[in-house]
């Protein structure tokens, strides 16, 4: 999976089989992991989001695409308790409006906000274990354990202050500090900015494996059209503060059918596409020589060592399709 310039994986995360929503009806789910109904939300008197309705299973990867100041950053700050909002945001069944940010990371979200927020003067190794107060200490080591084998580069810069690092490995940090705290749903804005084709490619593969095996359910706002439709399982589209194309799990539809999309409504505008880079340009392999053999490691970083047994998600922690040590509930 996620062969650089292979073909797009389809099908919600963890291979489950889609839903159609019923004919000529609002598709709700009996209990998706993640309910939002007409959410609103905003700065003081300034409304950004209008109404928005979104459901998302656990494990399940979803793209947040739209043009600059839609209210997608505003929609993740909403969901994490960052901006006070209105309406209802389930979390297993659990509401999390009206709840401080910290309660609402205790519930299982995690947010890594954009421009990758580190820590500089802190030790990579201090920045992670910043991200597990809220958890008992026990398990510190074995979450550390697992994170750098996700990002395995960060294991030469422990003891590095985390203001030395480079974009894409501050990335990387900010996002296996929120894996420390055990996530159950993982708030991503903008993780490929800034960041070279190849090394998104390889973010996208671990946050794949992590959604897929460790059931961790994503919300990826992103700008790359190209980037979200290959790795999310459902890309959606907001506009002025709403989605435009529903929000709800079963609304996929079936991507095996025959003529089915991996966009859902309308595809965006051209003048949507506001990433970095050439949108003509498919993403694919750029770096030297031929792109890795499909079993290649295609994480963050260097490649481990041969037997450093540094990968994505490692199967001793959880057997496919299990949740492993993070899927113990939170709260
Ligand atoms: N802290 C703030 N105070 C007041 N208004 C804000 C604040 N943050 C964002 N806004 C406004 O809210 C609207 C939505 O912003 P938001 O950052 O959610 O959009 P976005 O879709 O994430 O945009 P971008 O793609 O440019 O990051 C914009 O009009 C913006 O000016």
């Amino acid at each position: 999976m996620g062969e650089p310039g292979g073909p797009a994986v389809t099908g919600p995360a963890g291979g489950r089989p889609s839903r159609r929503p019923p004919a000529g009806g609002v598709p709700i789910s009996e209990s998706p992991f993640l309910r939002v109904r007409n959410l609103r939300a905003g700065y003081g008197p300034a409304r950004v989001l209008q109404g928005v309705d979104l459901e998302v299973e656990e494990g399940e990867m979803v793209a947040v695409l739209g043009q600059n100041g839609a209210g997608k950053t505003t929609l993740l700050r909403a969901l994490s308790g960052m901006v006070r909002g209105r309406g209802s945001v389930g979390l297993r069944g659990t509401e999390l409006l009206g709840r401080a940010p910290e309660e609402v990371a205790r519930r299982g979200v995690g947010h890594v906000p954009e421009g990758r927020g580190v820590f500089a003067p802190l030790t990579v190794e201090e920045n992670l274990r910043v991200g597990a107060h809220l958890r008992p200490g026990s398990e510190l080591a074995e979450d550390m354990r697992h994170v750098l084998s996700c990002f395995p580069v960060l294991r030469a810069h422990l003891s590095q202050p985390a203001g030395n690092l480079s974009g894409g490995e501050r990335q990387m940090l900010a996002i296996g500090r929120a894996l420390m705290a055990r996530p159950r749903l993982l708030l991503l804005d903008e993780p490929s900015r800034g960041l070279a084709p190849l090394a998104t490619r390889r973010l996208f593969d671990v946050l794949r494996a992590i959604s897929t095996r460790e059931r961790v359910a994503m919300i990826v706002v992103e700008q790359k059209t190209q980037l979200a439709a290959e790795f999310a399982a459902r890309s959606l589209l907001m506009e002025s503060g709403r989605l435009v194309t529903p929000g709800t799990a079963g609304a996929s539809g079936d991507p095996s059918a025959p003529g089915a999309r991996r966009w859902h409504g309308s595809p965006p505008s051209s003048d949507v596409w506001q990433g970095a880079g050439n949108r003509s340009v498919p993403d694919v392999w750029q770096g030297p020589g031929d792109p890795p053999a499909p079993d290649a490691w295609r994480g963050p970083g260097n490649r481990p060592a041969p037997g450093a047994g540094q990968g994505p998600p490692s199967g001793e922690r959880s057997a496919p399709g299990r949740p492993g040590p993070w899927g113990r509930s939170h709260g």
